[in-house]
């Protein structure tokens, strides 16, 4: 099928499936800082572009408001991803971000936020090599605003910016194929509140499967079970980065953390991201590490029920403690904080305890993609060891 925009990018593209006479690596070379387009992308004559600075309440609050009303919807069209301002803010100010790649289109005449992309910096590893990255997310175009060209605009743009900082890789994640993706990984849903996931219509009753057999089934203990088990606090950094620079280093993509990574992106943030750590009482060594952050949908057209509570698992390392158990005390912790389900991806080593821990397959796909980066063959959703927002 015809992808008008895409053949022209340096991604793999489907007619070169199957032919690994490419090398592994940049499919362009880097352009020199001069050569970069040094103005912006034109937008149609009654659009701007504006920098989105997230530190403003008003403009996050902007921001907000586009993507709660125009960003992802599931196919059956039951929910709507529902970020936060706590989270977007969260999300797109990791150390050394750029306020300038916070993109956003406004109409010159009202100032109305119609469109938006944004990229933070990321030290990505492939295979051995440590390749400085974007990682861009957050792509909304408002829903009166589709299919007029209006992405391969903000795409371009939001490259050129990159490019600006001598950055010439990304990575990203869609609900949709797009050429070529690096991995395809499938949703998983661990049911906490069978009842609402059944009113609103995502779960069916079985014709066995009476209402109280679904309670039954999915209840959970009223307490976590590992001794040690704790939330993650900030003198906790230094361990919870060494375990986790060498779990993740058993993947063939992911990216690197230092400390001061590890601070912002693991540290709990109420309603944000929650993390845990196992310490062993005795030692006082931190073995295992959970963390699982929070991403609400809104239901859409519901009489009863506006808003899905739904926790997303973000990184673990589990090194005494078995994962199954981590995650059972994860899910635990979960209902007690009254999340409706707790998602998961089939990456790293995800895929065991999803079945033994009751999750449901998703009919949902994420694609992963590299920009300007090829690897010759894709790889298995438990060789990559990366999760975006
Ligand atoms: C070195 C640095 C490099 C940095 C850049 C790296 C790359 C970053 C890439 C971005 C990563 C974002 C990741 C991310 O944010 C996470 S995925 C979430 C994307 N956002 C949504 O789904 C929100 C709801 N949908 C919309 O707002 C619009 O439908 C969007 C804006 C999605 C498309 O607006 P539209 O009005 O529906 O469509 P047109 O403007 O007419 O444009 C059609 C063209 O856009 C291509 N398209 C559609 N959806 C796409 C998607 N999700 N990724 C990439 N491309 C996408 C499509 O294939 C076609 O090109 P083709 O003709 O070649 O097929
Ligand atoms: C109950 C299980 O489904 C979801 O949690 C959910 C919630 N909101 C969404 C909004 C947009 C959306 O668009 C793909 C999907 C969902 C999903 S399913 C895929 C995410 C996961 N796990």
């Amino acid at each position: 099928q015809e992808h008008k925009f895409w053949e022209t990018q340096p991604v793999g593209q489907f007619k070169d499936l199957g032919d690994s006479s490419f090398p592994e690596g940049p499919i362009e070379q880097p352009t020199p800082l001069s050569e970069v387009k040094q103005e912006p992308y034109n937008l149609p004559t009654l659009y701007e572009w504006t920098v989105c600075d997230m530190d403003s309440d008003e403009i996050c609050n902007e921001v907000y408001v586009l993507l709660t009303n125009n960003y992802v919807e599931d196919d059956d069209n039951l929910f709507r991803f529902n970020y936060s301002k706590e989270f977007l803010r969260w999300g797109l100010r990791p150390p050394g971000y750029f306020k300038n790649w916070h993109i956003g289109v406004r109409v010159k005449s009202s100032k109305k936020l119609v469109a938006f992309i944004t990229a933070i910096p990321v030290k990505m590893r492939v295979r051995d090599e440590v390749v400085q990255m974007a990682e861009v997310n957050f792509l909304c175009v408002h829903k009166k605003l589709r299919s007029k060209r209006l992405a391969p605009v903000m795409i371009k743009e939001v490259t050129r910016r990159i490019h600006l900082e001598n950055i010439w890789q990304a990575a990203y994640t869609a609900g949709i194929l797009l050429p070529t993706p690096l991995t395809t990984c499938q949703y998983w849903h661990r049911t906490l509140n069978p009842k609402k996931l059944i009113d609103v219509g995502f779960s069916r009753l079985g014709d066995r499967m009476t209402m109280s057999r679904a309670i039954k089934l999915y209840k959970l203990p009223n307490s976590t079970a590992t001794p040690g088990f704790r939330k993650m606090e900030i003198r906790d950094v230094p361990k919870v980065t060494i375990l986790l620079r060498g779990y993740l280093s058993r993947f063939v993509v992911a990216p690197t953390f230092d400390d001061a990574e590890v601070a912002h992106w693991l540290l709990p943030q109420e309603n944000v991201v929650d993390s845990f750590v196992v310490e062993n009482s005795e030692t006082r060594e931190v073995t295992d590490f959970f963390s699982f952050y929070t991403l609400p949908s809104s239901i859409l057209n519901n009489p009863n029920y506006s808003t899905l509570k739904a926790a997303y698992t973000f990184y673990h390392v589990s090194t005494k403690t078995p994962l199954l158990q981590l995650t059972q005390d994860a899910l635990v912790i979960a209902k007690q904080k009254e999340f409706d389900v707790f998602n998961a991806l089939d990456v790293m080593e995800n895929e065991p305890f999803l079945k033994e821990l009751k999750f449901g397959r998703g009919d949902g796909q994420l694609y992963y993609y590299l920009y300007n980066y090829r690897l010759r063959e894709s790889l298995k959703p438990s060789e990559l060891g990366l999760v975006m927002l």
